[in-house]
């Protein structure tokens, strides 16, 4: 079992891409629209942003979880004791944000959900007519408007050795949107576990881009495209000393939206941020 990069200008790639989703919850795609350079200067610049004491300006609201998490607040994945050896920054349009950085997350969250909006159309025409039949709307039109879009600057520091025994870069968890968009991370470490239990390596060439099944979606699908576990794994070695950025966009429909029978996008949100601590 391998994930293979779909090309996003092949004829084929909506249904090679969806079938992928299907059977594990993991999409990989090439030659997509998002701007290479974009996420490098983007990496680059907060590179420098963790690595500045003035992050601690920016310390995340706790109602509206904007801002600067850092590494003693971070997320312990659910069912897990450690806490993940992270910190990140919660960017919205609405939300605090450096000036000197704003209008390059300003761009690329407005060009990652255009791409977005695509994605879930292409899910949508190939989810079978039962199962399309749960959708409450459109996939694409649950996220149009939202302000609830969540994108996230993740620095992972370099190892220094006295981080506690058995805590990982992420512990494995499932996402609780609808999708996830995230371009290859600047170091390798991203694994989703198979059917089978086994981890595998998430494809990390420069320039691909990762999409994944959020438990919003599953939720929505009766269960169709599975959210599947995935987690960051420590480097070893040489590798320990380099710190790792990634920028996962967590698309998110508006709280009204309606999943299922048991659920609204804002209700499932809200049960879930409860769980991690967070709230
Ligand atoms: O850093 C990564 O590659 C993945 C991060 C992730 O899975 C998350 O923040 O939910
Ligand atoms: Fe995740």
């Amino acid at each position: 079992m391998t994930l293979e990069a779909v090309d996003y200008h092949s004829p084929n790639a909506a249904q090679d891409f969806v079938k992928s989703l299907r059977e594990t919850g993991f999409g990989v795609l090439k030659n997509h629209p998002i701007r290479q350079q974009l996420v490098t200067d983007i990496y680059q610049h907060w590179h420098t942003f963790f690595n500045s004491a003035d992050k601690h300006n920016y310390r995340y609201n706790v109602g509206t979880q904007d801002g600067y998490f850092p590494a003693e607040v971070s997320e312990t994945a659910k069912g897990h004791t450690q806490k993940d050896i992270k910190e990140y920054f919660h960017y919205y349009p609405w939300g605090q944000c450096p000036t000197e950085y704003k209008a390059e997350l300003a761009q690329y969250y407005q060009e990652a959900n255009q791409l977005a909006e695509e994605l879930l159309g292409w899910i949508e025409q190939y989810t079978p007519a039962d199962i399309a039949g749960h959708y409450s709307q459109p996939l694409s039109s649950m996220i149009e408007n939202s302000d609830q879009t969540l994108l996230r600057v993740l620095h992972y520091p370099p190892l220094k050795g006295d981080e506690e025994l058995g805590a990982i870069r992420a512990g494995a968890h499932e996402d609780i949107n609808l999708i996830t968009i995230l371009p290859a991370a600047n170091e390798p470490g991203l694994q989703v576990k198979l059917k089978d239990g086994h981890w595998m390596d998430v494809p990390c060439d420069f320039g691909n881009l990762i999409v994944n099944i959020g438990d919003m979606l599953q939720e929505a699908s009766a269960g169709y495209f599975p959210s599947t576990s995935h987690r960051v794994i420590n480097p070893e070695g040489t590798d320990k000393t380099k710190a790792r950025i990634s920028l996962p966009l967590f698309l998110h429909p508006r709280p009204d939206v309606k999943l299922s029978e048991r659920h609204t996008a804002g209700s499932y949100l809200h049960e879930r941020l409860v769980e991690l601590g967070v709230l």
